[in-house]
């Protein structure tokens, strides 16, 4: 491969935005595309996987480089030189890369490779929870978790199937190939952007992860039902609640952040789901109008988001324990309170994107000392190494 200056300084200067302005990747991909209207395909592919491959292996690449934590633009270089170097492209005669120790570099890469916090690239805080909740097996989904994430596709069955959904793409030159465990999922063969083709704008699909897929069916709902959806968020499990439920019956939709369920509004309108009604949560109040009320309540509670790390490398920067040991207590209430919104002989489903049991079966099993109301009727814990797909959680209870 030969690297083009104007794509590497639009890595650089991304990087800078990301590690110096605190900004999030994914936003500064989005913009970084932008820049340069000529860029063809592999140009953009190399910006966008060039700065999310530099973000995950951040720590591991300050090591070998030296570079510690202070990302001036010359520690930047030495970080891309490290990047190059490891993906064996060479180095062009650019006066960033004079004295680029090579060998070093490959020796250092080597050396590290025993000590897991830098082989993962991961902050210490990170590998000892990962340790104590999960053990050896935190090993393995360590090492998932740091790959490149596939795009992953929910057919809209409101208006179509997985099987016409594959025909329509393959006309526009996507293709796809179907996945045994979610059974409206498709996976793209080759990462392309579906935000642009025809049939996203027709609203035959969604861009949801296969492990995601498996929250929405785990509930149980049936046309005709009254479900309320938690912490709905822009949407991804209220739209295929609303495909589950055939647009039959009501689903609430609430969150405690009103620009999210906009946007929530937006795709289902696109994707024809006609079923939802939106409320933003201002207070105790509108929770307990609905005690009582629901056949169905879903809550995809907030939380560390440690299984969907492949998604999002740059939160291993911006998570902390402390923030964690927060959102766990935020569960433990939002729990606590949502519950109540389940009537006699109805169901809820607990679910996080976590793979840490403090936040899942943890949770539920405190949740059920307290409510005796309440009994477990299944959960499953979805390993991103076992499955190839992002890190989840769900339980289904059910109310006496
Ligand atoms: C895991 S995300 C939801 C993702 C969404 N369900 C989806 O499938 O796209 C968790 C959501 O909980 C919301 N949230 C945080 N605290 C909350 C609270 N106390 N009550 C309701 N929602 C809350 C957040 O704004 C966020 O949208």
């Amino acid at each position: 491969m030969r690297l083009h200056r104007n794509l590497v300084l639009a890595v650089i200067h991304a990087l800078d935005l990301i590690y110096n302005e605190n900004e999030y990747a994914d936003k500064v991909v989005q913009k970084t595309l932008k820049l340069d209207k000529r860029w063809g395909v592999r140009d953009r592919k190399f910006v966008a996987e060039t700065i999310y491959d530099m973000v995950r292996w951040k720590r591991l690449y300050n090591e070998i480089a030296g570079t510690k934590e202070h990302y001036s633009r010359d520690n930047l270089w030495k970080n891309f030189a490290v990047w190059a170097t490891l993906k064996g492209i060479d180095l062009p005669d650019w006066r960033y890369f004079e004295g680029t120790p090579t060998r070093r570099i490959k020796g250092k890469f080597d050396e590290l490779q025993s000590i897991r916090k830098f082989r993962e690239s991961i902050p210490d805080w990170l590998d000892e929870t990962g340790e104590a909740e999960l053990g050896k097996q935190w090993d393995v989904e360590i090492k998932e978790l740091n790959k490149q994430a596939r795009v992953i596709l929910r057919t809209n069955t409101l208006k179509t199937n997985r099987k016409e959904l594959q025909r329509l793409l393959h006309e526009e030159e996507i293709e796809t190939e179907t996945v045994p465990s979610a059974p409206d999922a498709l996976v793209l063969v080759e990462r392309k952007n579906v935000f642009l083709s025809q049939a996203f704008k027709k609203g035959l699909f969604e861009v949801q992860d296969a492990s995601s897929q498996l929250v929405a069916p785990f509930l149980d709902v049936k046309p005709g039902q009254k479900v309320i959806d938690t912490c709905a968020g822009a949407g991804g499990k209220t739209l295929h609640l609303a495909s589950l439920m055939e647009n039959k019956g009501q689903i609430i939709a609430l969150d405690i952040h009103g620009h999210k369920l906009a946007e929530l509004k937006k795709r289902a309108k696109r994707d024809g789901a006609h079923n939802i009604e939106t409320r933003t949560i201002e207070g105790t109040k509108s929770i307990k109008k609905l005690k009582g009320k629901a056949d169905r309540v879903l809550i995809d509670a907030p939380c560390s988001g440690i299984g969907v790390l492949k998604r999002n490398p740059d939160s291993k920067w911006k998570l902390n324990a402390d923030f964690i040991d927060r959102i766990r207590k935020t569960q433990a209430e939002i729990l606590d309170q949502y519950a109540s919104m389940v009537k006699t002989g109805g169901k809820l489903v607990y679910a996080t994107c976590s793979i840490l049991p403090s936040e899942n079966e943890k949770q539920v099993k405190a949740f059920l000392a307290n409510h005796k109301e309440f009994e477990m009727i299944k959960d499953k814990k979805v390993s991103p190494a076992a499955s190839g797909f992002d890190g989840f959680y769900m339980a289904l209870l059910e109310r006496r």
